[in-house]
């Protein structure tokens, strides 16, 4: 993110936002369903809890929480498609559910999991249908086609039919399409979900460089961490319907930051050895993974104490990965 493209008007703002879904209970044992089916039986899902949150016109936030934690419903409220049951929700002066038509003009939505694309229709045709639901001008449109193709990498894609493409191909036109008419505003819901490596890694480059090239706000849910270290420098985090946390990822790394990783490469040495302060993790006869809280024991003795037990080849030491900080966090509030 670049932070000197952040504008410090909130250009989105949620405000105590609840949803609850209806759902029937399903009845177990023959009896049961029998019975439900002439009185059926609800529960009440509470989906979102009173989320209120800011965004600034630039930023790009990472949406996360374990499985049904309600990351797809605040997108679906925030893109218009779902009305919640109470609060209030502002982005760019509209309320996405009342002033639809007028909004979408404004952002763009992707979906991993659905396609907006035509499926039976080469890429190009879906692109020009979309040219006319948006109205966007002519020249507007050319330009941005001509953009998107290069930088995503469509030239030799835009004729073949949507259901042709491999997992990786569509995603890049999904990402085209939603950026045609030029919105300020990307919603992503799990945009890099089932992307082999090298199309994860150019969805996210691309993904950055819209966001600092033309100043787009990005609001990003996924379950892989490394885009959320790729892209995302303030982290909002949803379990069971409510907002547990919303900081940057340094500040996450600061509250867990004292505990390192030390792996250590040796001259054949088949005997573990132990020290005093550190939790061995794995030992083969040449590798030993160690974790720590340099809080309690310093790396500098815990090598020095190690190379007195075997021949050292190699040390590195690394603080905790994205994804177990991410772990921990869920942990800390149960969800
Ligand atoms: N249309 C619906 N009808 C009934 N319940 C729903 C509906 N949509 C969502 N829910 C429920 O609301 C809760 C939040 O769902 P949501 O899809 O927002 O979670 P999520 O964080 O996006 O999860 P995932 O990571 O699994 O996609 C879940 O308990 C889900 O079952």
């Amino acid at each position: 993110m670049n932070r000197m493209n952040i504008n410090r008007e909130p250009v989105i703002t949620l405000k105590d936002i609840g949803k609850s879904f209806r759902v029937a209970k399903r009845a177990a044992g023959l009896g049961k369903a029998f019975k439900a089916l002439f009185a059926r039986e609800y529960k009440v899902v509470e989906a979102l809890q009173e989320i209120s949150f800011e965004i600034r016109e630039g930023e790009i936030v990472g949406y996360i929480g374990p499985n049904g934690a309600g990351k797809s419903t605040t997108i679906k409220v925030m893109s218009g498609i779902l009305v919640p049951d109470r609060g209030t929700c502002s982005i760019m002066g509209y309320t996405p559910w009342k002033n639809r038509v007028d909004y979408v003009r404004g952002i763009g939505v992707v979906f991993g999991q659905r396609s907006q694309l035509w499926w039976d229709v080469p890429v190009i045709d879906s692109f020009e249908m979309l040219r006319d639901i948006y109205s966007i001008p002519f020249p507007v449109y050319r330009a941005n086609l001509d953009m998107l193709t290069e930088t995503l990498g469509l030239t030799d894609i835009l004729h073949v039919p949507v259901r042709q493409l491999s997992l990786g191909q569509r995603m890049r036109c999904e990402i085209a399409a939603s950026l045609l008419h030029d919105p300020k505003i990307l919603f992503l819901d799990e945009p890099t979900i089932g992307l082999d490596a090298a199309s994860k890694i150019a969805v996210r480059q691309f993904i950055k460089t819209i966001n600092q090239e033309k100043g787009v706000t990005v609001i990003l849910t996924t379950h892989d961490m490394s885009d959320i270290e790729a892209l995302a420098d303030r982290i909002l985090m949803i379990g069971r319907g409510r907002l547990l946390y919303d900081g940057t990822l340094d500040e996450l790394r600061g509250r867990f930051g004292t505990q390192r990783t030390l792996t250590a490469d040796f001259r054949t040495h088949p005997e573990p050895v132990e020290i005093p302060g550190t939790l061995r993790l794995s030992w083969t006869p040449e590798r030993a993974v160690y974790s720590m809280d340099t809080e309690h024991v310093r790396i500098d003795r815990v090598i020095s104490r190690l190379s007195e037990e075997v021949e050292l080849l190699d040390v590195s030491v690394e603080t905790k990965p994205v994804d177990e900080l991410i772990l921990r966090l869920y942990e800390e509030h149960q969800v």
